[in-house]
């Protein structure tokens, strides 16, 4: 079943555009990496997506809606989760409240207890300060909140980016466990090997369009793709 059907998206902040056309599908149960060079409009892409972009024409449809005339809020609750590259805890709450303070979420308490299940290292830490943990717990505490609203697709935008090296394998663990529970997942990656390698699907924009697309472990093995985009991560 198709979940996210993005067909000849353009769209940019101002007059210009930074997407110059780009389509593409995700099937539920799916993990697709979108990699690309800087700047290719990775993160313009997953605003889009969520609604976080000024200026967007083209088709984006969830589980069949129709997305764009949808204010974020309403995305978000339409069974979407957004993790944003910066600024997706609250460093002056403790964990619990990071988690109380989503809103729109049925069962509030009985979300909280699944995904302290899910992750333990939270629920053992529920009293501290957000902004005492460390990169890795944190972003575990991102993802959590954009869980709480039980979304059926998570975007997350460059989830490696602030990690120190070491925590960076843990990262796409976690990654890779998310349809487990019932969640397919859009990961927007500059780390585009290793996001790949736990990836069923994925696409590579160049200057606000897809140059290649495919399954995960043809684009590893395309000379192509390894010569001009794949770097060495
Ligand atoms: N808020 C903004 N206002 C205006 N232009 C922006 C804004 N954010 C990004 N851009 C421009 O859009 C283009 C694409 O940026 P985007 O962040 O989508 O790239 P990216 O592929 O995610 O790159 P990177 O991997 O370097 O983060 C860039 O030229 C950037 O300067």
């Amino acid at each position: 079943m198709t979940l996210l059907d993005i067909k000849d998206v353009r769209g940019g902040y101002g007059e210009v555009d930074i997407l110059n056309g780009i389509s593409l599908s995700l099937q539920k149960g799916e993990i697709l990496t979108v990699a690309g060079t800087n700047g290719a409009g990775k993160s313009t892409l997953a605003k889009a997506i969520v609604g976080l972009l000024p200026r967007v024409s083209g088709g984006i449809t969830f589980e069949a809606r129709d997305l764009l005339p949808l204010a974020t809020e309403d995305r978000i609750a339409a069974g979407i989760g957004y993790v944003p590259q910066v600024a997706n805890v609250f460093g002056s709450m403790s964990i619990l409240e990071n988690l109380q303070v989503v809103v729109g979420v049925r069962d509030q308490a009985q979300r909280i207890r699944e995904l302290f299940e899910a992750f333990p290292l939270l629920g053992e830490r529920k009293r501290a300060r957000a902004g005492s943990l460390s990169g890795g717990e944190r972003q575990q505490l991102a993802f959590a909140r954009a869980l709480m609203t039980r979304p059926r697709l998570m975007i997350l935008d460059e989830p490696t980016a602030a990690l120190a090296p070491a925590k960076v394998a843990e990262a796409f663990a976690l990654i890779k466990r998310l349809p487990e529970l019932g969640v397919s997942v859009l990961v927007v990656e500059q780390r585009a090997r290793q996001s790949l390698a736990i990836s069923d699907n994925g696409c590579i924009l160049d200057g606000g369009k897809v140059a290649l697309a495919g399954a995960a472990r043809s684009l590893l093995d395309d000379p192509k793709a390894a010569e001009l985009y794949l770097g060495q991560h």
